[in-house]
């Protein structure tokens, strides 16, 4: 069996003359909680669209549990996949128990498995009230229900932490942790990292509609390089030296110098040490997750 659950390659998608996603190498290994990541407009709903065969994609393919996804093999993959794109389902003056039986006889499921998904979210005594009673993240909780039902292998989740509050953020990361925690694979997108970083053993960040980065968190922090911080007796005269790796004092009068690796480090120090600067101290900026995110999708790409 293969380790990768879905993966993709070259996914393209163009509306009129604008590419929104390009050339899209996905791999989802399974069994993980893979955080799609990238600002608002970056491409995160059109490729799970495409994931899902809601939309077609104007070239590239998708592979789900290691088969294409084609118009043959579309109703079967599709069957071991849940999803929750954009608001949550669910008839609002329904109860949540009616809601349920809806999606039961739908999909043409047995009790137990509508009675399981109810608990693992965690609303099975909150399914007698209506839905527009529910908080939002009840409705939440509710959409992943209804996705989960099924027993999917794959469950895609759009945004499930929009405009939830931290209490709600929280419930959300819990539960999709215990959901990989009994073998389902999640892709989960957001335009917040915080969200979904403790949450996420892969992260995927798309920007542009590519993916600038693909990996575990500690290769993101591993893939970053923070500017180098210089504590010296002439910043001034150390920036003006430094001045072709754009040097610059910073406010607390340390010289920071961007994208140098460990050997550029050293000669740059020898630099200053030719000039008669004292070089005092010498340490790299301290970033967190946040901080690389921010660039990479600021600055478009590592
Ligand atoms: N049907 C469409 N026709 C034309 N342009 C579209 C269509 N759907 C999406 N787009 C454009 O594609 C780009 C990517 O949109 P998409 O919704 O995939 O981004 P996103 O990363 O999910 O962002 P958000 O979190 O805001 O939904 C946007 O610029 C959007 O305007």
């Amino acid at each position: 069996m293969s380790s990768t659950i879905v993966e993709t390659s070259n996914l393209t998608k163009r509306y009129g003359g604008r590419t929104v996603v390009e050339n899209l190498d996905l791999r989802i290994p399974s069994g993980s909680v893979y955080g799609f990541l990238g600002p608002n407009g970056a491409g995160k709903s059109t490729t799970m669209k495409m994931l899902l065969s809601l939309i077609q994609p104007t070239s590239g393919e998708v592979q789900i549990m290691g088969q294409p996804m084609t118009r043959a093999t579309r109703r079967k993959l599709l069957g071991g996949i849940g999803s929750l794109i954009e608001a949550p389902p669910g008839y609002a003056h329904l109860t949540g128990a009616e809601n349920m039986r809806l999606v039961q006889r739908m999909l043409g499921l047995n009790r137990q498995q509508v009675d399981f998904a109810v608990r693992a979210v965690r609303l099975q005594d909150q399914m007698g009230k209506k839905v527009r009673e529910f908080s939002l993240g009840m409705k939440q909780r509710l959409g992943i229900a209804m996705a989960l039902a099924r027993q999917p292998r794959l469950l895609i989740l759009d945004e499930p932490t929009n405009g939830l509050d931290p209490a709600g953020i929280e419930e959300m990361r819990t539960l999709l942790r215990r959901l990989a925690g009994d073998g389902v694979t999640v892709m989960v997108s957001s335009h917040l990292l915080g969200e979904i970083d403790k949450t996420a053993n892969v992260l995927g960040i798309l920007s542009g509609g590519r993916m600038i980065f693909q990996g575990s968190r500690s290769e993101l922090m591993a893939a970053s390089n923070p500017d180098v911080l210089i504590t010296c007796s002439a910043p001034e005269t150390a920036a003006l030296t430094l001045h072709a790796f754009s040097a610059r004092v910073t406010e607390s009068g340390e010289v920071a110098v961007p994208g140098l690796d460990n050997r550029q480090t050293a000669g740059v120090v020898a630099a200053l040490v030719s000039e008669k600067v004292g070089v005092y101290g010498v340490r790299r900026q301290e970033q967190t997750l946040e901080d690389v995110f921010m660039s990479l999708t600021a600055g478009g790409g590592l």
